[in-house]
């Protein structure tokens, strides 16, 4: 956990920190153990040698203070830092991770780590490293400083103290395994609570009302076991370490008396030995306790450092804000021989295609033959496993994320709005756009028509992911943005779903200012764009199985040819003699 901690906010940090802390556990072992010389001075009633121990005792409890009071404040700032450099380096680290490697539920655990994790990573200096270190350091001290002042003593309680730490190392043990099922057990619960609430729709759609939901009674009833295991073996373990705490402190209490009683200790010595070891177990007990906590703060801790250790995609040399000059006569988009797999097994093979600028080219095909995943290759959210992929004529490895993003604008299916205003929500197209600018592209992709309707205009919150926006509306949102950004080539997924008259009509009028002029490769649901398109390509299985026109595939009587016969029956057409 400490290599964990200094990794992410330095060594030097880290070690000033554990110094001050072993020396606040030291300082205060002495302050402890000081009652001994006094105690016996007190017993031989010489009040004279009593007093140096003393004033030695009132020092030692003022460096022990300041000690304290300095490594509080250490630990308070190492977990403030620790949090904030924690969130840098993990947005710095998000910046360069694959686009790919953002899906919904590894959204959601950043989500969770970073409002839970991070809270619980805060604590871990001052709550328990601080008393994780005292409860080691302290009883140690008091050990060794007792042999110095009489070796019957401290072995006595270096004894006592051994017994303490097997015990409670033997009790941890026990718990440990079980805290892992707990654990899975609980996430499990969680997860399915929050899935319970959000198909509640789908739930209660199929007449599942009601609590019935055998999912989440299973992980429930699994979470309850786990429990239930965990507390038949810690409350054992609970009353094996009181029995032990009371077992050393009756055997010290006995051996101290046979000893005075033997002559060779002191009644002060007793009486010392007796306080000692209620100081002395007190943090002991604090350390077994801790265990739980301890697994927690660095399991989230191995989250964070598991974030952190995946690979970013390799980032090309350029110029910030230079865009390199488009190779003449090369395709807007070519794609050569690219073989791709999302874990393993190819998902694209061999695939080759060109686009050339300002043409249009439809990719259709069954569903999960490929095409979303071709668009993605285009805009780099994953790198091919072989062949390659060109913009522009380069290679989009040799060319820097933000050079690659100017190029392109993606119109995708899934359409984030932010909760802000419909105006801010466009410029996120380009952010240094004049209002007048950000106006006309909503002009263009109707979204005007949408604001005329909002309760403050342009001035209305979009709510969280856009959640007062019908999804066409969202989607003229998202058309207004890539109008705004004007790059010239278009990755279009279009809308499967199908939209309201009204939208369908909108939609089709944004699009049309968006695509003019410009290069464009759209997932193609719509036998009309099918059929404007300058060239059709048709993936089945990752493999491009058939390109050409619209006529001459038709001709073919190939793949296309059935696709198309089979998309006019479902859609109430009739295909005329050509
Ligand atoms: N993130 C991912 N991780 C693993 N496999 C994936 C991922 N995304 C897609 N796939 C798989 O890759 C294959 C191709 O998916 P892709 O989304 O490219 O197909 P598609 O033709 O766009 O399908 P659809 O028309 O249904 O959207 C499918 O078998 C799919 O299960």
């Amino acid at each position: 956990m400490i290599r964990q901690l200094a990794a992410i906010t330095g060594t030097a940090r880290v070690r000033g920190y554990l110094v001050t802390l072993v020396a606040f556990a030291v300082a205060q072992g002495l302050t402890f153990t000081l009652i001994v010389p006094v105690l016996r001075a007190l017993f031989a009633g010489d009040a004279s040698a009593a007093w140096p121990w003393i004033g030695l005792l009132a020092v030692a409890a003022a460096v022990c203070g300041i000690l304290q009071y300095r490594q509080a404040v250490m630990g308070f700032s190492l977990g403030l830092d620790l949090s904030r450099s924690l969130y840098h380096r993990l947005g710095d680290h998000l910046a360069t991770l694959p686009l790919g490697w953002f899906e919904a539920d590894r959204v959601g655990r950043i989500g969770q780590l970073v409002v839970q994790g991070a809270r619980a990573v805060m604590g871990v200096p001052a709550h328990l490293l601080q008393p994780l270190v005292t409860s080691y350091v302290t009883p140690a001290t008091v050990v060794a400083a007792s042999l110095f002042f009489d070796w019957r003593l401290g072995t006595a309680l270096a004894v006592g103290g051994a017994v303490l730490v097997l015990t409670y190392r033997y009790t941890a043990t026990l718990t440990e395994r079980l805290d892992h099922g707990v654990d899975a057990a609980m996430a499990e619960a969680g997860g399915r609570v929050v899935e319970y609430a959000q198909a509640q729709t789908v739930l209660r759609g199929f007449g599942r009302t009601g609590a019935a939901h055998a999912e989440l009674e299973e992980a429930l009833a699994g979470q309850y076991r786990a429990g239930r295991r965990l507390v038949t073996k810690v409350v054992p373990g609970l009353g094996l370490n009181a029995m032990a705490v009371q077992g050393v402190y009756t055997v010290l209490l006995a051996f101290g008396t046979y000893l005075v009683l033997g002559g060779p200790l002191g009644a002060a010595e007793l009486v010392a030995l007796l306080a000692l070891a209620t100081r002395f177990t007190e943090p002991l007990v604090l350390a077994a306790e801790l265990g739980g906590a301890v697994r927690i703060g660095r399991n989230n801790l191995n989250r964070f450092a598991e974030i952190l250790a995946t690979p970013a995609l390799p980032e090309a040399e350029g110029e910030e804000g230079k865009a390199r000059p488009a190779v003449p006569e090369a395709p807007a988009i070519e794609l050569e021989r690219v073989t791709f797999g999302y874990d393993g097994s190819p998902v694209l093979r061999e695939v080759s295609l060109r686009v050339p600028p300002r043409t249009m080219t439809a990719l259709v095909g069954s569903s999960g033959s490929g095409k979303t995943t071709v668009t993605r290759l285009i805009a780099r959210f994953f790198d091919v496993d072989s062949g390659t992929v060109r913009v522009d004529g380069h290679d989009v490895r040799d060319l820097t994320t933000e050079d690659l993003m100017s190029r392109l604008s993606l119109v995708f299916q899934d359409v984030y709005l932010f909760d802000d205003t419909i105006e801010e929500n466009i410029r996120l197209g380009r952010p240094g756009a004049t209002d007048e600018e950000v106006r006309h592209a909503a002009a263009l992709a109707r979204v005007d028509e949408i604001v005329e309707r909002l309760p403050d205009g342009w001035a209305t919150r979009v709510g969280e992911s856009g959640a007062t926006l019908s999804g066409g509306e969202r989607q003229r949102v998202s058309i207004a943005r890539a109008i705004l950004k004007d790059a010239p080539i278009v990755l279009l997924d279009e809308a499967t779903a199908a939209l309201d008259p009204e939208n369908e009509f909108a939609v089709t009028e944004a699009l049309r200012a968006l695509t003019e002029d410009r290069t464009l490769l759209v997932i193609a649901h719509r036998l009309s764009t099918v059929v404007a398109a300058d060239q059709i390509v048709v993936l089945d299985g990752g493999r491009v199985v058939e390109s050409g026109d619209h006529a001459s595939l038709l001709g073919r009587d190939g793949r296309y040819a059935a696709f198309w016969r089979e998309r006019t029956r479902a859609a109430g057409w009739r295909l005329l003699p050509s």
